[in-house]
């Protein structure tokens, strides 16, 4: 039976409230990523960063998951065959729509990861500068997501399930961070049938065998069915 590989980006959670990145009065157009989403930026400014990710971690606690999160966490429990849900989302909203094994590649607000030992735990709503980690006891906590120039988690699985995927769907991303981007070309090389599912047409939109436009809210359910 098929293997179907779903990508998420910040449009699935735009209809949640959640904002994008790169829209208009998207958070790059709020904070400059170097600043806020860089290891640099937090060694530079950390206040800054913990304030950024603070705003987003209280915002994510209160925000429900729409139609879209919903329809995907269906087609899991529906589908005969493997359904795997990656996202470059930090938000919870996959898991709260009931979806399961969801792989976070870019890290998770709700975690919080000490940048000298390496141990995680769960974040405080509101991380202070220094928030000593339960570990080592340094004050080295940082949100556990992935910033520019550093390494995705989970790529040796993902790229696992990309060799194997009949469908690879993009669901909400402008397909303009690496390695996420490329990831319709890994799969579209494996023989998947790809789609994007996205407000408008993305960068990428060329590479793929079909499209749907229209918010997540609507097309993702009417794709799934
Ligand atoms: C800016 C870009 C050029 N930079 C990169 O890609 C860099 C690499 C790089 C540097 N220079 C380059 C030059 C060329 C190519 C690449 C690079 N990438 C990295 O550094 C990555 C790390 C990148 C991760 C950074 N962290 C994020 N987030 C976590 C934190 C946080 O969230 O704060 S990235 C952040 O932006 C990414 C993209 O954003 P989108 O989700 O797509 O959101 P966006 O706003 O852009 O678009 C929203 C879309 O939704 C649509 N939409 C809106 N509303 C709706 C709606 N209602 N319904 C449907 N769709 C909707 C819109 O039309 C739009 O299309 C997301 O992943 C998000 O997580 N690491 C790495 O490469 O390591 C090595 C490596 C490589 C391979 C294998 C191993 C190691």
């Amino acid at each position: 039976m098929k293997n179907i590989v779903i990508l998420t980006g910040a449009g699935i959670s735009a209809e949640s409230g959640m904002g994008t990145f790169r829209d208009e009065g998207g958070l790059w157009t709020q904070y400059a990523l170097e600043d806020v989403a860089t290891p640099e930026g937090f060694a530079r400014n950390p206040a800054l960063v913990q304030e950024f990710y603070n705003i987003r971690r209280v915002k994510a606690a209160a925000a429900r998951p729409n139609e879209a999160h919903e329809a995907l966490a269906r087609l899991q429990r529906e589908w005969p065959g493997r359904v795997d849900i990656v996202t470059q989302n930090v938000d919870g909203l996959h898991e709260a729509g009931g979806a399961r094994d969801v792989i976070h590649m870019h890290g998770e607000l709700a975690g919080a990861l000490c940048a000298a030992c390496g141990h995680r735990w769960e974040a405080p709503a509101e991380m202070a500068v220094g928030e000593p980690c339960p570990a080592c006891k340094g004050p080295h906590a940082r949100p556990d997501v992935v910033w520019f120039g550093e390494i995705p988690y989970h790529m040796d699985r993902i790229s696992d399930l990309l060799d194997a995927a009949d469908l690879f769907a993009a669901i909400g991303t402008s397909g303009q961070v690496y390695p996420a981007a490329a990831f319709v070309h890994q799969a579209a090389a494996a023989g998947a049938h790809t789609v994007e599912l996205n407000l408008e047409p993305s960068e990428l939109a060329s590479g793929f065998d079909e499209l749907r436009s229209g918010p997540a809210s609507r097309v993702v359910p009417d794709w799934v069915g």
